[in-house]
């Protein structure tokens, strides 16, 4: 019995499983395919990764410049380690270099029972590189295939595993799976996304008794190193999360082609077969865009959009959020709440453009959705929206979370809970906000005192009021929020040129 250690929790008490599956496959060092691509594809869908690595390849975008391959008692020891410790719910292979390494697989999933096996039948690589050679099919058809839940040929490896017929059309693919079915596993998916002359990627689903088309535009990109093992990796984890075989293979199949085509223009090496992202997070970090880490300083002057003022003066938003910048903002947030929610993301993307541009934090008011999907620098919520423990798990650690706080209670809150800024106010009556309580230069003064994070301060500021909030000497006040005295003007660029102006004087008063 597993005792608890003063302070430590026992391993007992952890009690949450995961679905876990377990790759064995080869590492392709330049992480599109292989283990690296195993590894990503099951953290993107949440589930946890094993790996037991049967050879090391020296590869690229360009193609395989070298394998070496693990010695067979070695492989055998690693399945042991992980089969006999971890219990992985589903097994997942990739390249088996050699029948060796077949039948060590095969002994010892014979000896640790899993719920699912699935078969990435690898043969040849993108580059048309050879990493299972024909030597290895009579193991592939004797040993493996038997045992698996599902195997996943493309049309060259089912060609190969039915010794080399010609498929060349969706019946040929039928045909293919069932012949392939014979041979043992208890489901076939023959992947034609090489089938000639079609507009169309159709994969064929055979269960032993039924066929299933699945049927996607073909995704035009370069990128697509690595779709084979991503595609069973993802397989094998919706299996290990309990769905059924087809809709493992439907979500699956949806996971890829999104990932694939948010990744068609990344540019990762200078070969013809690049790597997607798995995670398609990695155009939010592009070169060309320049996105710094947050800084209290941004805070100077916050411009805070709104849509009634800039229609009233009859210009978009972009253009408003344009000229804030261009006149010296720090920081924007687009707050916009009679927008509906396909305006206000176009208005979004339109702003974050020009935000990027300028090096300047874009953020967007209440809607995490909106931010996730325009992937704003983060969001700015009040105290009955999303909460900011919610936010920052939804957002992760980099974005930026500004919330609203009216008292040193909200403010330590903040802190505990993961926030980068607090916005107090309203330091002045407004008109912007509907029934507004009013907290006046004492109220921002407590907060500020008490605050452990950086502070703007809103509501009524501008070009008359704001030198008594800058001078206020408060401790973390970095500088204010404004709306209406930036975009309920006539030039947004001239206004906001004479408020940082201002600001720039009082700062250097105080100093
Ligand atoms: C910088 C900044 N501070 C405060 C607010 C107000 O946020 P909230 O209380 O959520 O009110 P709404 O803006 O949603 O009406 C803000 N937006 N920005
Ligand atoms: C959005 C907002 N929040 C406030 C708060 O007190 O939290 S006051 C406010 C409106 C600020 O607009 P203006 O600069 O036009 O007064
Ligand atoms: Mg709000």
């Amino acid at each position: 019995m597993l005792q608890e250690e003063e302070g430590k929790p026992s391993v007992a008490a952890a009690k949450l499983r995961v679905p876990h599956v377990l790759t064995v496959a080869g590492s392709d060092s330049g992480a599109g395919a292989g283990i690296q691509a195993d590894l990503k594809a099951c953290a993107a869908r949440g589930v946890y990764c094993s790996t037991v690595i049967t050879a090391v390849t020296a590869q690229n975008t360009v193609g395989v410049q070298g394998v070496n391959i693990v010695v067979e008692d070695f492989v055998r020891e690693q399945l042991k380690s992980v089969l006999s410790d971890m219990h992985p719910d589903v097994v997942k292979t990739g390249m088996l270099p050699s029948p060796g390494i077949v039948k060590v697989l095969c002994q010892s999933l014979k000896e640790f029972q899993v719920k699912a096996l699935v078969v990435d039948p690898v043969m040849v690589s993108t580059s048309g590189d050879v990493l299972a050679g024909p030597m290895m099919l009579a193991s592939f058809r004797e040993e493996l295939l038997p045992m698996a839940d599902i195997v996943t040929p493309n049309l060259r490896e089912a060609s190969a595993l039915l010794g080399g017929v010609a498929l060349e059309t969706v019946a040929d693919m039928r045909s293919a799976a069932k012949s392939i079915h014979d041979i043992g596993p208890r489901n076939v998916l023959v992947k034609g996304g090489d089938l000639p002359a079609s507009s169309d990627a159709v994969d064929v689903l055979f269960d032993g008794k039924d066929f299933y088309d699945f049927r996607s535009s073909r995704i035009k990109t370069f990128n697509s190193h690595g779709t084979g093992c991503t595609l069973a990796s993802s397989i094998a984890a919706e299996l290990a999360k309990g769905s059924s075989v087809f809709s493992a293979v439907k979500i699956a199949k949806r996971y890829v082609e999104t990932a694939l085509d948010y990744s068609r223009d990344i540019l990762i090496g200078g070969g013809q077969q690049g790597p997607f992202d798995h995670f398609m997070k990695l155009k939010g970090n592009s070169m060309k865009s320049s996105r710094r880490p947050f800084e209290p300083s941004n805070l100077l002057l916050y411009a805070v959009t709104d849509s009634r003022m800039n229609k009233k003066w009859g210009r978009s938003i972009r253009d408003a959020v344009k000229a804030a910048v261009e006149g010296g903002a720090t920081i924007v947030q687009l707050r916009e709440k009679d927008a509906d929610t396909g305006d206000f993301l176009e208005a979004a993307k339109a702003c974050l453009e020009v935000c990027r541009h300028h090096g300047v934090p874009f953020l967007i008011n209440d809607r995490i959705d909106v931010a996730l999907a325009c992937d704003a620098d983060g969001v700015h919520v009040g105290q009955s929206d999303m909460p900011v423990r919610v936010a920052r798990t939804i957002l992760g650690p980099d974005k930026i979370i500004g919330i609203s706080c009216k008292t040193p209670v909200q403010a330590e809150k903040a802190w505990i809970d993961g926030a980068d800024y607090i916005g107090c106010g309203g330091v002045y009556p407004t008109n912007t906000k509907e029934n507004n309580i009013t907290v006046g230069l004492d109220g921002l003064k407590k907060v500020c005192l008490e605050s452990k994070l950086p502070v703007v301060a809103i509501g009524g500021i501008g070009i008359s009021n704001v030198k008594p909030v800058m001078e206020l000497g408060a401790p973390n006040l970095e500088g204010v929020a404004v709306v209406s005295a930036l975009f309920d003007r006539e030039s947004v660029l001239v206004e906001t040129e004479k408020l940082r102006r201002m600001i720039m004087d009082s700062t250097k008063a105080v100093k």
